[in-house]
């Protein structure tokens, strides 16, 4: 078996005049956690439709799981979880009753009480899950897409609508699938989610690749100046600088005790982020 899941090589799409994926390059290793970040419109839906299957390119190599999305088949289909928006939308059946029933379209599926103990929901097993908040349905949406034991699981915008505590225990639920050794690509517009998950990301800006790497260390972070910044008689002060240390030190020699609301900052994958995009939306 490969040890790569995902291979893209010079990807283009385009709609008519737009220009969506041009000339996109990915590797995605096997039990690697990627997220593909970037503005509205950058073509990371489509480059994800692409990969499940959902939709045709027009030119260049693509490979998931050791076959072509354009020509693979329903035995390959189902080595792949994707986690859709509504599935669960207003429908009768109870979760158990939803998740059971998925279950029955795979070869080698989860045990499906199990699927619904690692989302959270074993205590609304049996209720119809229209009757669910937003946020429990979409735990309802990830049971379905693990429930056929992918090897590769798709997340799109997985955690918009979640409430701060529902987001950490579905970053849980995802950190505990990577351990399993699943494959994981996901899209998401929140940088803390992508710092938290992934193990690289890649930002991709005007269907380019524009920058690629782990998210401590992306597009020079790891070597950014850090901000070192604290009150001193005359108000607050700071100093961007290579050598925080050697600041503090001398801080430390001036104010007698402790110095006043001392911080030392480096930019965040955000930061990193935005200054990638540019004056993009
Ligand atoms: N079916 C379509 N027909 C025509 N143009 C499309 C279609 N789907 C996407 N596009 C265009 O292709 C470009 C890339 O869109 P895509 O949906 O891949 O972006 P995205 O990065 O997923 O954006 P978002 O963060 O808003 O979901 C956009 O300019 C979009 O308007």
């Amino acid at each position: 078996m490969s040890d790569t899941a995902v291979r893209v090589r010079e990807l283009r799409k385009r709609y008519g005049d737009v220009v969506a994926i041009d000339g996109v390059d990915l590797d995605i290793a096997r039990g690697e956690v990627f997220a593909l970040l970037g503005p509205n419109g950058a073509g990371k839906t489509t480059t994800v439709e692409i990969l499940e299957g959902h939709r045709r390119r027009d030119a260049g190599d693509v490979d998931v799981l050791g076959e072509d999305p354009g020509q693979a088949g329903r035995s390959w289909r189902a080595r792949l979880g994707i986690v859709l928006q509504s599935a669960t939308d207003a429908a009768e059946m109870t979760v158990r009753e939803m998740v059971h029933h998925y279950a029955t379209y795979y070869p080698s599926p989860r045990d499906p009480d199990h699927v619904i103990e690692l989302v959270g929901l074993t205590g609304k097993a049996d209720v119809r899950t229209r009757h669910l908040s937003g946020g429990q349905r979409r735990r309802v949406d990830v049971a379905l897409g693990v429930v056929g034991n992918p090897e590769l699981v798709f997340l799109d915008e997985p955690t918009t609508g979640f409430d701060p505590v529902a987001r950490r225990q579905f970053w849980d639920l995802i950190s505990q699938l990577a351990d399993e050794g699943t494959t994981i690509l996901l899209t998401t517009h929140y940088l803390d989610e992508a710092e938290a998950l992934a193990d690289r990301v890649g930002v991709i800006v005007g269907g380019k690749v524009v920058a690629l790497g782990e998210p401590s260390t992306l597009a020079g972070r790891a070597q950014a100046m850090a901000t070192v910044s604290w009150t001193g008689p005359d108000g607050e002060r700071s100093v961007k600088t290579a050598t925080p240390t050697q600041v503090v030190a001398e801080l430390g020699r001036q104010f007698e005790g402790e110095i006043p609301e001392l911080a030392v900052t480096r930019p965040t994958l955000e930061d990193i982020y935005l200054g990638l995009i540019g004056d993009q939306p």
